[in-house]
């Protein structure tokens, strides 16, 4: 039972895998599961809003998904070029803030340009800060920031390192999702996630929807967050939970 744990999330982060599987089981190609994949992550952002939370981070494609074959890369790199192209209205009405994070300088010149437009476009929204993760991978994310750091002569310390990484515009997820049944983190905010809840769902991702969004926000709010506190000095002073 939670002693200590407020409601709601305020930033969820999501593995969104199972897109492959959901296409499969249909008979249809891959890529017709990233399709309806970005149907879901539209319908989690619009879920996330109602439910007042503040940050969605979701892993759209890991520093090791170049590895799959070159027809499913080149299709999810289309797939988010036009979904970019299509959805920033939308976003904006939604008061959506896009941000991109990971490798930008192995996309292509067009992938990158409207990366870049979605971003600016959408810089003023306020309702709930959208981070995709791209060509991401947790690794890469320590590693380059703990190179700027070092090329800028500055010292290497938890705090300079979180102001160097991808998620320093945002506190550390409170939640962490993955759809899909498998229970690892495959390289997803390796550093961030030191103390988020982690809930895996064996809904595969196209199916992921508000109910099991809530069962998500349901099984968290019934975890006890204790940073490495003792449950009895969390009852002494519930409020005392954070993260120092
Ligand atoms: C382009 C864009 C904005 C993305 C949104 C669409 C989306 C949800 C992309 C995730 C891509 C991906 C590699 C998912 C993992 O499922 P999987 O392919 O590993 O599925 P499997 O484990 O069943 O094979
Ligand atoms: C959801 C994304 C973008 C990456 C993680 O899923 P993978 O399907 O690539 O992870 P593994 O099963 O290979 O660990
Ligand atoms: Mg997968």
């Amino acid at each position: 039972m939670s002693t200590a744990s407020p409601a709601n999330p305020h930033h969820i982060a999501i593995v969104m895998d199972g897109n492959g599987r959901w296409a499969t089981r249909r008979f249809l190609p891959r890529l017709a599961g990233h399709k309806q994949g970005v149907e879901a992550l539209k319908r989690c952002a619009r879920d996330c809003v109602e439910r007042g939370v503040a940050v969605l981070t979701v892993f759209a494609f890991s520093s090791e998904n170049w590895n799959r074959p070159a027809e499913e890369v080149s299709g999810l790199m289309d797939l988010l070029a036009k979904a970019l192209a299509r959805e920033v209205p939308q976003l904006q009405k939604d008061g959506v803030r896009l941000h991109f994070v990971g490798e930008k300088s192995t996309l292509s010149e067009k992938v990158r340009a409207g990366l870049a437009q979605a971003e600016a476009a959408t810089a003023h929204n306020q309702r709930l800060v959208l981070n995709v993760c791209f060509n991401y991978g947790g690794r890469w994310d320590i590693a380059q920031a703990a190179s700027a750091l070092a090329a800028r002569g500055e010292p290497i310390t938890e705090a300079s390192l979180h102001t160097a990484m991808g998620l320093a515009h945002v506190p550390d997820p409170d939640l962490v999702i993955r759809t899909g049944g498998e229970m690892r983190i495959s390289n997803f905010l390796l550093w961030q996630c030191a103390y988020s809840e982690l809930y895996f769902s064996d809904r595969l991702w196209p199916d992921f929807d508000g109910a099991a969004l809530d069962q998500a926000i349901a099984a968290y709010g019934a975890r006890e967050r204790r940073f490495g506190k003792t449950s009895e000095q969390l009852l002494a002073s519930p409020t005392s939970s954070a993260c120092a």
